[in-house]
């Protein structure tokens, strides 16, 4: 772990050095002013000219300061700099995980990851490592010269330091795991309010908002209670320190006086020896509190890397859009989930002729979002074949086939922001002609020409600004500014009135005569106009034919169009 913690700091280690080296130096400035100051005096007493000692002292003030600021701001630069290394490598992971893995993870704890265990890095990392590094110095010094002093008393010295130090470092294990504790409850705050939140209107619908409270006030409870239990560690730490000082100055009082007493020390050598005794209470205070703050940042870093260690996506590669409609085959696809989920797929097949427009149809639950999941590559499917222009999936570099596909989700298609930035989402280098043409095509211009900034209004968290036609609009607009050679559209299954119906229909069809479209249809109008229908059922595909077809050959497809489609 110590070793992934030194990683973070490895890119950054010449500017530590100096800013160690800084602080080092600011520290020596302030030692020297004693001695200078006794040279004031001296100079006083003797009649001499003060003017250089004076100088001196003045110099030596301005540098010790200028040096140590320097030092300090060079450290906490160095901290924003780690913070936002680390940010930055926990983010693109995030967002190149992959959805089987998304699917298990809280949003609200990932963000709590991304937000606060990283700044939790922060402090181990500058003060925590350099202050360490800088005691450790002076430690050694000390115990150099009080070696030089008695060999016997600094034995009893180091004897006590060691016992008391031991006890301290048997606690800085809990602290790592009660500040993980900590921060794992403020996670879990995260992902209730992030539930909360995604389901605002629905938590005040159900008048659930005090048990939503209560769940969050819960976690930030705990998160409270662990801190406490981290506070409580690090005080017994920063107690044992100071017990540890005392208990040897007692210690060495005692056997130094007796060896006083014997003649084998000079009281001089004791009185010394005692003084550099309190000189090693601030740096081994700074240890104690550099080994907590490690044991934070350890916490932290646990929690760093339980999300970086998830396997991702091969880098999708920028790939160019547009290009002849797809043609799609699945060959006895099988798919599950997971392996201890039921089979959602069995033995898939089904063929789709580049352009024109197929339906897929069938129950709830039948497989059929899932065959668009599997083209996206989302999920692998493990058994049979599915091809896309006669090439298999798995042989497609992954940036090359989401650039061919166009992919309208049937929740949620619109993103906080602009409309023109929903639009040009996909297709960030379209043109504004191709973006007012796309705009056109799917009838959203009048929608435009109401808003009261056009293009450029914000739509709202989610979109909830426009209404669940418009929406849907806005997201095929979005898949059709990638030009895509074949369009995945999963058709909401809320209501539209008659003319967004009527809206809808027209766009499908027109795009439909340039590309593929595989549209998962719960409405009669799709059906009705498609030029192939894929029935589904049970993780199996049923029949293929026209509207007209099926109605005649089969049953399931009579069943769904006369009540299903129909009613809606
Ligand atoms: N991400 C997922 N993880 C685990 N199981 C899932 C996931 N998504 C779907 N399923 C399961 O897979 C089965 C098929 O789901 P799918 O969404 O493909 O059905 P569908 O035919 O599109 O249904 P609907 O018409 O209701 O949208 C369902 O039983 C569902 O519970």
């Amino acid at each position: 772990m110590i070793k992934e913690l030194l990683a973070y700091l490895r890119p950054h280690r010449w500017i530590l050095v100096a800013g160690g080296v800084l602080g080092l130096i600011g520290s020596a400035a302030g030692l020297a002013m004693p001695l200078l100051a006794k040279y004031v005096v001296d100079a006083f007493g003797a009649d001499r000219s003060m003017a250089g000692p004076l100088i001196g002292l003045t110099v030596a003030v301005l540098v010790g300061a200028a040096v140590s600021a320097g030092g300090s701001y060079l450290m906490e630069r160095t901290g924003e700099s780690v913070v936002m290394g680390a940010r930055r490598r926990l983010v693109e992971r995030i967002l190149r995980l992959r959805v089987a893995d998304v699917d298990r993870l809280k949003p609200g704890d990932l963000l709590s990851r991304v937000t606060g265990d990283t700044t939790l890095l922060r402090a181990v990392l500058t003060n925590g490592v350099v202050n360490s590094v800088g005691s450790v110095f002076m430690l050694v010094g000390a115990i150099v010269l009080m070696a030089a002093m008695d060999g016997t008393l600094l034995l009893v010295t180091l004897l006590v330091i060691v016992v008391i130090g031991g006890l301290t470092a048997s606690v800085m294990p809990r602290i790592m795991r009660a500040q993980k504790d900590a921060q794992e409850a403020v996670g879990e705050m995260g992902a209730v309010l992030d539930r909360a939140l995604q389901a605002y209107r629905t938590v005040k619908a159900s008048g659930a908002e005090e048990r939503e409270i209560t769940v969050v006030a819960g976690a930030a409870e705990r998160a409270r209670d662990r801190g406490m239990q981290v506070a409580g560690w690090t005080s017994l730490a920063g107690v044992s320190t100071f017990m540890a000082v005392q208990i040897a100055f007692l210690s060495v009082l005692g056997v130094g006086g007796a060896r006083v007493a014997s003649g084998a020390l000079e009281v001089s050598s004791l009185i010394a020896f005692l003084l550099y005794l309190f000189y090693l209470v601030a740096p081994i205070g700074q240890l104690v509190e550099g080994a907590v703050q490690l044991q934070q940042g350890l916490a932290a870093l646990k929690r760093i890397k339980e999300v970086e260690d998830l396997p991702g996506e091969p880098v999708a590669e920028p790939a160019a859009t547009g290009g002849r409609p797809l043609g799609v085959r699945f060959d006895g696809v099988t798919f599950r989930y997971g392996d201890d989920r039921p089979v959602v797929h069995d033995e898939v097949s089904f063929e789709v002729p580049p352009g024109g427009l197929t339906a897929l149809v069938g129950p709830s639950g039948a497989g059929k979002s899932t065959v668009f999941a599997l083209l996206e590559r989302f999920y692998e499917h493990q058994g049979g074949t599915i091809s896309l222009d006669g090439r298999d999936i798995r042989d497609w570099p992954l940036g090359e086939l989401r650039a061919a596909l166009g992919y309208v989700e049937q929740d949620a298609p619109v993103l906080a922001g602009t409309l023109k930035e929903n639009l040009l989402f996909a297709a960030p280098d379209a043109t504004d002609d191709e973006l007012l043409r796309a705009v056109a095509r799917t009838r959203l211009d009048d929608l435009v020409s109401r808003l009261p900034d056009g293009l450029d209004t914000l739509v709202g968290h989610r979109g909830v600004l426009l209404s669940g036609g418009e929406r849907q609009r806005v997201a095929i607009a979005r898949a059709l500014l990638r030009r895509p050679r074949l369009l995945l559209l999963d058709e909401a299954t809320s209501q539209l009135d008659a003319v967004n119906e009527l809206r809808l229909r027209e766009v499908i069809a027109e795009v439909a005569a340039e590309t593929t479209v595989l549209v998962i249809a719960h409405r009669l109008s799709t059906v009705t106009n498609a030029d192939r229908i894929v029935v589904m059922e049970a993780g199996g595909v049923r029949a293929v034919g026209t509207h007209d077809e099926l109605v005649g050959a089969d049953e399931l497809y009579r069943e769904l169009a006369a009540t299903q489609f129909l009613v809606s």
